[in-house]
């Protein structure tokens, strides 16, 4: 998979040198492209921003920049019909989720545009529509100053999916939203901590009756922390936690 991130922070994206994309762009899994939108200015100041049309406080990214920019990653053009993703970090974006994720990991080329000050010019989403499939996101209900610390989340949530990058695959069979449940509890060795033990159960060798327990504690826990997600549960989940005695 290609990613392609352009941003006038480029250093907040270092953190996809480490770790497992680190790692994963090392062995050629990942091919992670990240440019400096000041690059593709022309001015003496790499102007990348203006005053708003019709008023209003901040500015606004400029639209020729950005156009200059991800008509990079056209390059090479892409092969047969399907087009690259481009993923706009937005406020007004729809929500990234887990289900987000896997859809992406499946995508070859995945471009980011990391916006900042109030946005950027609505123009140049229009002028890139001709070109790939625009999708403003939004992590979720809360503002934050740039697109950066979106894409970061994004590309970790989407790489670690991309066969191979996660070494026990086993270990994203289980997860936490996979089946729409929140994660059970863990506990590791001493198995009596500050006078705290842990569950009697994960102790007994029994692993259906350990399934269950991390079951029930699954569902404790969603219906405690996140009734929405309760509500939302395909029928056959709770089932499964019937049958995990
Ligand atoms: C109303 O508040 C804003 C309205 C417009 C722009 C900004 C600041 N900003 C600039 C680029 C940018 C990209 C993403 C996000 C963002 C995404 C999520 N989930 N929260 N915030 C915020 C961004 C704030």
């Amino acid at each position: 998979m290609r990613i392609d991130v352009f941003s006038i922070f480029p250093e907040y994206l270092a953190a996809l040198d480490l770790s497992l994309i680190g790692k994963a762009r090392q062995d050629g899994l990942l091919d992670v492209r990240v440019k400096d939108l000041r690059e593709f200015t022309t001015d003496r100041h790499r102007t990348v921003d203006d005053t708003p049309y019709g008023g209003g406080a901040g500015m606004v990214m400029k639209p020729e920049p950005w156009a200059q920019a991800l008509a990079t990653a056209l390059d090479p053009a892409p092969e047969g019909p399907a087009r690259p993703t481009l993923i706009v970090p937005s406020p007004a974006g729809e929500v990234f989720t887990q289900k987000t994720a896997y859809e992406l990991a499946g995508a070859g080329h995945l471009v980011f545009a990391c916006g900042r000050y109030e946005g950027i010019d609505e123009r140049v989403l229009e002028w890139a529509g001709e070109h790939f499939t625009v999708r403003p996101m939004s992590l979720g209900d809360y503002v934050l100053n740039g697109g950066e610390v979106a894409v970061l989340a994004m590309v970790e949530a989407i790489g670690r999916l991309v066969p191979g990058v996660v070494g026990n695959p086993e270990s994203l069979v289980e997860e936490s939203h996979s089946d729409g449940l929140l994660e059970y509890p863990v506990y590791t060795k001493p198995s009596q901590w500050r006078e705290r033990p842990i569950p009697e159960v994960l102790l007994s060798g029994n692993h259906a009756k350990i399934a269950r327990f991390r079951r029930d504690e699954q569902l404790r826990r969603t219906s405690e922390r996140r009734p929405d997600l309760i509500a939302k549960l395909d029928p056959s989940t709770l089932d499964k936690a019937d049958k995990a005695t």
